[in-house]
């Protein structure tokens, strides 16, 4: 596949404020081969790799594919070129859609119209292997996928009164929904997993070595960052409270704000919540899974025993720890908790055996009503995205 720019000409504007950014341009990219283009900062190296992409149209000249012209092409045509030929932008945040899975995403490089990852499973493994990624790395999502070099323009705190930037958020495991939960237990055998791609007996494991969890956490917290981890599973949780445990060894906690967050912990052991707590760490934990996913967890994934215990709000308290309560907006509604003058809303309807997941309802996992005795603990609301 040869493709071909001849004489393009770009300009953007009109009249007299139109601005020609590429004059006369002409180059072959022959089958097999790559072009580097050197030019400063806004000589026009994107807008000519747009031109050629078919994302900018030319003002004069033309593009080729294989010698025909595929500039100016439109409907089916054009979607049969764009099949041929991609462009991959410069910043890879813009050029990967963050709600894909690495898979899904290489998946679609495949097969643009339908990216079918079980379909593409092979191929996805061995693109992983070639930049030396296990074939694991296929389930997580691309912002799952962050390195200690991640850095950002932004110091902590910076911002203003209603938005500031505090934290870093690390991935120690995924979604219950998705298989990607990090637990002792395994998923069960049922259509739901079935349909889920989850094989019987699974149990899924961290995202990251502790060594890499170690790693990331240490780039960021000594850099002042807060740091959240998403730790669904148990196991999960153990490979956080390992790691942080040794991140405090080295770098004790300055007096202050608790800079350590646990998100959703929603399988965690009492004896974990309170290894968490006498080591400041402090848990946000999501009731609202359970209200309306609470049959889901009981019937259809890890069975009653797992949705009793679920996002165990009293357990955590229990500990003295300050918790807070969060919700996944839109995915459950903005005011999931309420506020200290009422139970959080998922927890009251499971305390009074009502709404959909009252079947897995426990009283170990309601929260004190306000009317407990001043100095217990009353829980936070917050938004942990
Ligand atoms: N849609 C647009 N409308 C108006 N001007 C544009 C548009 N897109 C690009 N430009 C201008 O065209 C010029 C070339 O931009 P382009 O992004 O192609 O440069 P570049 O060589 O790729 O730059 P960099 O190396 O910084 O990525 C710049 O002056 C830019 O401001």
């Amino acid at each position: 596949m040869t493709l071909a720019a001849e004489n393009v000409t770009v300009a953007f504007g009109h009249g007299r404020r139109a601005v020609t950014v590429l004059d006369d341009v002409s180059l072959t990219v022959p089958a097999g081969t790559s072009l580097g283009l050197v030019g400063e900062s806004g000589s026009g190296k994107s807008t000519l790799a747009k031109a050629m992409v078919g994302l900018v149209r030319p003002r004069a000249g033309r593009v080729l594919l294989d010698g025909e012209e595929v500039s100016g092409l439109r409907g089916a045509r054009l979607t049969a070129v764009r099949r041929r030929v991609q462009m991959v932008s410069q910043d890879p945040y813009s050029s990967l859609n963050p709600r894909m899975t690495v898979g899904r995403a290489l998946a679609e490089a495949l097969d643009p119209r339908r990216a079918d990852v079980r379909a593409h499973a092979a191929a996805v493994a061995r693109g992983l292997e070639a930049v030396a990624l296990d074939a694991d790395a296929a389930r997580l999502r691309l912002y799952e996928v962050a390195g200690p070099a991640l850095r950002s323009e932004v110091a902590p705190g910076d911002g203003d009164d209603l938005v500031r930037q505090v934290g870093v958020k690390i991935w120690a495991d995924g979604s219950p929904w998705t298989g990607n939960l990090a637990a002792s237990f395994p998923y069960l055998d049922t259509p739901a997993t079935r349909m889920l791609g989850v094989p019987p007996g699974h149990r899924d494991r961290p995202n990251h070595t502790d060594a890499e969890l170690l790693g990331l956490s240490l780039a960021y917290y000594t850099a002042g960052w807060q740091l959240a981890c998403h730790a669904n599973g148990d196991q999960a949780a153990e490979q956080v409270l390992a790691v942080w445990s040794e991140l405090l060894a080295r770098h004790p906690a300055p007096p202050g704000p608790p800079r350590l967050r646990m998100e959703h912990v929603s399988a965690m052991r009492p004896g974990q919540f309170a290894r968490a707590h006498a080591l400041g760490i402090t848990c946000s934990l999501f009731p609202d899974h359970l209200h309306y996913w609470g049959e889901v967890i009981a019937d259809d994934l890890f069975g009653p025993a797992v949705a009793e215990r679920w996002a165990p709000v009293g357990t955590a308290l229990a500990t003295g720890m300050r918790v807070s309560l969060h919700n996944d907006s839109p995915v459950t509604p903005s005011i999931p908790c309420t506020t200290s003058a009422s139970p959080p809303r998922g927890c009251r309807a499971r305390a009074a055996g009502s709404g959909p997941a009252s079947a897995s309802a426990s009283p170990r996992r309601c929260v004190p009503r306000p009317s407990t005795p001043p100095g217990s603990s009353t829980p936070t609301t917050s938004s942990a995205r």
